[in-house]
């Protein structure tokens, strides 16, 4: 089995202002091209959790692998090279800097990176925004296009160093069913084209319900997946 992400036994636990045991015993496996939903109601870990896989988090006990390698234990150094290389993310809100033009915000990781030139990288940031049917908007400023351009561009940006997963935290959250649906099909073609495995905390149950696998959480704990 080609896995890109697996948890062994994650525990962790917010100490203040009370003990409070938020993710219990969470473990499962995503594989190369599975697009997995997390479902939770309010409280149940889902960001949390999202935190931890996205190694984001230390704070827990258990083992966190990215396709064979243990993350678990690694310096933060190590941790953002490897996040950067490794994990593209999509929130519900799109965080592009707002003065900078659809590019730049789109470049910005692999400028991070530091492993191409500034050209390749230009190259590949238009690459994504045609993949994506936003390149006209490349030399916009971020600020002025709308919500669900915003999003496609958040996309592409998350795409920028050719992530093994994409992982989302609400990502139709703030779209209406037209936007969200261009954003899950966005998603499908990422999965079915480019062999992508994508991983998203959702609410939206047409989302969810479309996609390869939906990981039930309940109070901190796994009860369907
Ligand atoms: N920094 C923190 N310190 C203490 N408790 C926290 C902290 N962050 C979250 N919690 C608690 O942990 C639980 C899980 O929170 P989390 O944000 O992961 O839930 P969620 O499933 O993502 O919820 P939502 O769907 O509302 O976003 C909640 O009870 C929350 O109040």
């Amino acid at each position: 089995m080609n896995l890109v992400l697996e948890t062994k036994n994650i525990n962790k636990h917010f100490h203040k202002p009370k003990d409070f045991h938020v993710l219990k015993n969470v473990s499962f496996k995503v594989k190369k091209s599975e697009f997995v939903s997390i479902m939770g109601k309010s409280g149940s870990g889902k960001s949390t959790l999202l935190y931890v896989l996205s190694t984001m988090d230390t704070d827990y006990t258990g083992e966190l692998y990215l396709g064979e390698e243990l993350i678990t234990g690694k310096t933060h150094r190590e941790l953002s090279q490897i996040r950067n290389e490794n994990i593209g993310f999509v929130f519900q809100f799109h965080y592009l800097l707002s003065e900078f033009s659809v590019l730049e915000n789109v470049m910005l990781p692999a400028k991070k990176l530091g492993k191409k030139s500034h050209l390749e990288i230009e190259r590949d940031a238009h690459q994504k925004l045609e993949m994506l049917h936003i390149d006209h908007l490349a030399h916009q400023r971020a600020s002025r296009i709308s919500g669900g351009e915003k999003q496609r561009v958040a996309i592409a940006r998350a795409l920028i160093n050719n992530p093994t997963i994409l992982m989302g935290d609400e990502p139709t959250g703030n779209l209406d069913s037209h936007n969200s649906e261009n954003v899950f099909n966005i998603f499908k073609n990422l999965k079915e084209e480019q062999g992508l495995s994508l991983l998203v905390v959702t609410h939206d149950e047409d989302f969810a319900k479309r996609t390869d696998r939906i990981v039930q959480l309940e109070d901190g704990r796994i009860v369907d997946q």
